[in-house]
């Protein structure tokens, strides 16, 4: 099977500072990749570089076997992304945002029309579809983005920390999207820090750290060599010398010494 996503010796670098430092990744067609790290591993840096945002970086990226680079736009149209606390212009209500975005990507006005109310009234924002966005809360705002990212059905969705905010109902709905899309055979790029959350909706993570690829497999690979839950897994792999004792410190700089 041809690779959906085809990532080579990806590097990038903000000035002197290396980020990525030659990244490998196959994602195959349909699969949920939960692409997990620590604070500034990399991972929204791939995603920015995967959606199109970044250009200046070493190796090649294809995209159902188009080049990033030369086919920037056309790919553009196959993914869909739900960015984490994005600036969304909230003087706008969710139906005109949506619209918007819709007609970004081409949409006929009835269908966005059609799909907005559709994706709203299941998120539980339909009483809020004319509703200036500035006077909504963070997790609504975040629904409004998700709904904003699939709106055009694309064959990519690329989620960065996407449950940022969202209620426990909201939290659950999302990850039936996510797999009813897998079922609908998109393939779906899931960034996050919730470790049970990616447990239970990837079928392959991916762990990154400082800039490399340190684990890639089935949650069952990874817990064969790496500990029993993905927090574990995500320690084992990560964990700095004196993690343990993070906490202490912390307390103790501020003078509390019964901790
Ligand atoms: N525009 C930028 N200019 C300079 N450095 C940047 C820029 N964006 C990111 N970085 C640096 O690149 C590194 C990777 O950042 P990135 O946002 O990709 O990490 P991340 O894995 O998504 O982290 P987090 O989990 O905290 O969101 C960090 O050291 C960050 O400071």
């Amino acid at each position: 099977m041809q690779p959906i996503i085809s990532i080579r010796d990806l590097r990038k670098s903000y000035g002197e500072k290396q980020v990525l430092k030659g990244i490998n990744l196959e994602v195959y067609p349909g699969q949920i990749i939960g692409y997990i790290g620590p604070n500034g591993a990399g991972k929204s840096t791939t995603v920015k570089v995967l959606i199109g945002l970044l250009s200046d970086f070493e190796g090649e990226v294809t995209v159902l076997g188009q080049d990033l680079r030369k086919d920037t736009l056309a790919i553009k149209g196959l993914i869909g992304y739900v960015p984490e606390n994005a600036e969304i212009y909230d003087v706008l209500t969710p139906m005109e945002y949506l619209s918007f975005v819709g007609k970004l990507y081409k949409l006929d006005e009835t269908v966005i029309t059609e799909r907005a109310t559709r994706m709203l009234d299941a998120f539980g924002l339909l009483g809020n579809r004319d509703q200036r966005m500035d006077t909504f809360s963070k997790g609504m705002k975040q629904k409004v983005l998700i709904t904003s990212g699939l709106l055009h059905n694309p064959q990519i969705v690329v989620l960065d920390e996407p449950l940022s905010g969202l209620d426990a109902n909201a939290v659950i709905i999302v990850k039936e999207i996510l797999s009813l899309l897998k079922k609908e055979g998109k393939t779906i790029f899931y960034c996050s820090h919730m470790m049970d959350v990616v447990e239970k909706v990837s079928d392959r993570i991916v762990l990154i750290n400082e800039g490399s690829i340190v684990a890639d497999g089935t949650f069952e690979q990874l817990k064969q060599s790496e500990g029993d839950t993905l927090e574990k897994v995500f320690a084992n792999l990560t964990g700095k010398e004196g993690f343990s004792g993070a906490a202490d410190a912390f307390i103790h700089a501020l003078g509390n010494q019964n901790s």
